[in-house]
């Protein structure tokens, strides 16, 4: 739904409504009322000294004789505009704490979020009785005792919400374009919060007026001769036996405006579904080149293994190497690993999560381990940011959606290849152009919601077509795309890997379009690549059991109809919990003792040919002792 029409469905609610134009009653009110009533707020008039409501006085007057009602309308302005101030400065410095880990790296980053822990810990009102006396007794100090006890909220609230958008697929482009830590922020997460932060911010003053008045009515706030709606509360306490109406009608301001503010924050929140707080290739001579570097070799990995806490070995140990030109299929059941394979390859792993590996190289530069700190961090992201480009699997969430395709494709583009503002805009037009977007002129000046999903992922393909890519990733592109748009998304990974001469390493758990588009494929189980074979021999040579029940499992032409479909019997390992020999093992017809025992290394079987398995089939021993069982598809029906 579009943000007017959104509006337009919350102003309908009866809840909507009514808070709406509550809000705007007492928002006029702060408003006008000291222009049209200062002076009968103040005039003094010693013949009705504390006298009770009457027709001239409708609340009565205080002990200068100042009509109170006078007066409550016009401490609106004070009351509010305090509250305003206030909450403003939670906000704000909820952001900076909030932000701080994505602005200051990892180790201040933590040390904000500990000081925000221990600070919501404290109850608000203490730190704000706190923070006033820390401040001084008056306005001034009232607002920032309020302001600085709101700012954990708000720093939890932001943390929260950054999370959340930094899960998201465009944060993760955006960082593989080297798009540095202040523009990220700028650009790419604060847009993205801004609407639940002024959702909440509108929720919050509410408290934050009630806070005020709390903080005027013990006297620690507007001294005199100003006056807001606590500090009437106070004047009129002893007298509220005589004259109750004087003392209650300053607190029926707060809470009515408090109310407006409240309701309308909370029906626009649940409108909008906002949770409530409750190129060139390595650039010469920067980095030093790995000590054997394989001239066609792109990506060189080795002994890779990413770890979480638990601890969990989710990828244990895999190397491949991918040449130039070479597309490289990834498949496996969920859960083996491929996914992380890649963020580990973009550099995407965040802490907790731990990558080590002997090596792991793009275009001859370090990207791990000691050598790689020869080079500098800003480097690597350059080498990255022109050279890799990455495609993932939802194109609803590879785009920030508050940005215009094209200034999106020129982001990284102005950041590392120097280009000014038109040069990169007229490069994001024609490699939109690459991509076959129609009409790319307009498509760049249009947001990521009025492209089709198809068209959205040949954008982020035209992305990574900013620079000069020696190495695409797609992980899982075509995963939520329908057949046509499929096909022709990885048509075009095929074009551009034959006229731009780029790898792509494509990972899918579709063995069907892995076989199709792929020069060889790597096939992983628990965390390990269990062959590594020529994507022409995946239904005719595979030699891993994995492998050809995975094959198996695909239902082709010849597939009886009236069978059930192939299935793998078992469930993928727990990647806490990898038995001690093969991990593949349990589910295998073909196990023995020793696949129980001992875990196979991924060993030679042939040119190109690698398999992990103690039974490979198909192998001349294994044929001798499965005589008659050469077919592939003779797999676990
Ligand atoms: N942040 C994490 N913390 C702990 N374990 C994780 C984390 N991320 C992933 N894992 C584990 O790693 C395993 C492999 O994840 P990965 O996303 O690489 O799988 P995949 O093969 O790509 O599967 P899918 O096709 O479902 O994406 C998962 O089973 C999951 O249990």
């Amino acid at each position: 739904m579009k943000r007017t029409a959104r509006w337009i469905a919350v102003l309908r609610t009866p809840v909507g409504a009514g808070a709406g134009v509550l809000l705007l009653a007492v928002l006029l009110l702060a408003l006008v009322a000291p222009l049209l009533w200062t002076h009968q707020a103040t005039a003094i008039d010693t013949e009705h000294l504390l006298e009770g409501t009457s027709a001239k006085h409708w609340l009565g007057t205080d002990n200068l004789g100042r009509d109170i009602f006078y007066r409550v309308l016009v401490a609106s302005r004070t009351s509010i505009l305090l509250a305003l101030i206030a909450t403003s400065i939670a906000v704000v410095c909820g952001l900076a704490l909030g932000c701080a880990p994505t602005v200051l790296g990892r180790r201040a980053g933590r040390l904000a979020t500990a000081v925000v822990n221990i600070a919501v810990a404290f109850p608000g009102l203490l730190l704000a009785l706190f923070f006033a006396v820390v401040f001084g007794v008056g306005a001034k100090g009232a607002v920032l005792a309020i302001g600085f006890a709101g700012a954990p909220s708000f720093a939890r609230l932001t943390q929260t919400l950054v999370a959340g958008i930094e899960k998201r697929d465009f944060v993760a482009a955006a960082r593989i374009a080297g798009v540095g830590r202040f523009r990220m922020l700028s650009r790419h997460i604060l847009p993205n919060i801004a609407e639940p932060l002024v959702v909440n911010a509108t929720i919050g003053a509410g408290g934050t007026l009630l806070a005020f008045a709390g903080l005027s009515f013990l006297g620690l706030g507007v001294q005199p001769p100003a006056y807001d709606w606590g500090r009437l509360m106070g004047e009129s306490l002893n007298s509220i036996y005589v004259h109750p109406a004087a003392a209650l009608a300053p607190g029926v301001a707060v809470v009515v405006a408090g109310l407006a503010f409240n309701l309308f924050g909370e029906a626009v929140a649940k409108g909008f579904g906002v949770p409530v707080l409750k190129g060139p290739r390595l650039p010469q001579g920067e980095t030093a080149p790995a000590a054997a570097v394989d001239d066609d070799a792109v990506l060189v990995v080795k002994d890779l293994h990413v770890s979480f806490p638990g601890p969990v070995t989710p990828v244990r140990g895999i190397s491949f190497t991918i040449g130039r030109s070479e597309i490289v299929g990834v498949v496996g059941e969920s859960g083996s690993g491929k996914s992380l394979t890649a963020l580990a390859v973009a550099q995407l792993i965040e802490s907790p999560g731990q990558v080590r590996a002997s090596e792991l190289s793009f275009l001859g530069a370090p990207l791990l381990g000691r050598a790689a700190v020869r080079s500098t961090a800003a480097a690597r992201r350059r080498l990255l940011g022109t050279s890799f480009a990455m495609v993932f699997q939802d194109p609803m969430t590879s785009f920030n959606p508050t940005m215009r395709i094209g200034a999106q494709l020129a982001e990284g583009a102005r950041e590392h290849q120097g280009m000014s503002r038109r040069q990169a805009m007229s490069r994001a037009v024609d490699r939109l152009r690459a991509v076959r977007i129609p009409l790319p002129e307009r498509r760049a000046h249009q947001y990521p919601h009025e492209f089709s999903g198809g068209m959205r992922q040949r954008a982020m393909i035209g992305m990574g077509l900013m620079g000069t890519p020696a190495l695409i990733v797609a992980d899982e592109p075509t995963t939520a795309l329908d057949v046509t748009v499929q096909r022709q998304v990885l048509e075009l990974l095929e074009q551009i890997r034959t006229e731009n001469e780029v790898a792509v390493l494509l990972i899918s758990h579709d063995i069907t379009v892995v076989g199709q588009v792929c020069d060889r494929v790597l096939v992983m189980y628990a965390g390990r690549i269990v062959e590594d074979l020529p994507a022409s021999e995946l239904y005719t040579g595979a030699r891993h059991p994995y492998t050809r029940a995975l094959s198996a499992a695909v239902p082709d032409l010849d597939t009886p109809l009236d069978e059930p479909l192939a299935v793998i019997p078992g469930r993928p390992v727990d990647p806490a919990h990898y038995p001690s020999g093969c991990a593949f093992a349990a589910r295998c017809e073909f196990a023995t003792d020793r696949c129980r025992s001992e875990d196979p290394a991924l060993v030679s079987h042939g040119p190109a040919h690698q398999v992990a398995c103690w039974n490979p089939q198909g192998s001349a021993a294994w044929q001798a002792r499965h005589p008659g069982t050469e077919s592939i598809r003779t797999g676990q029906r």
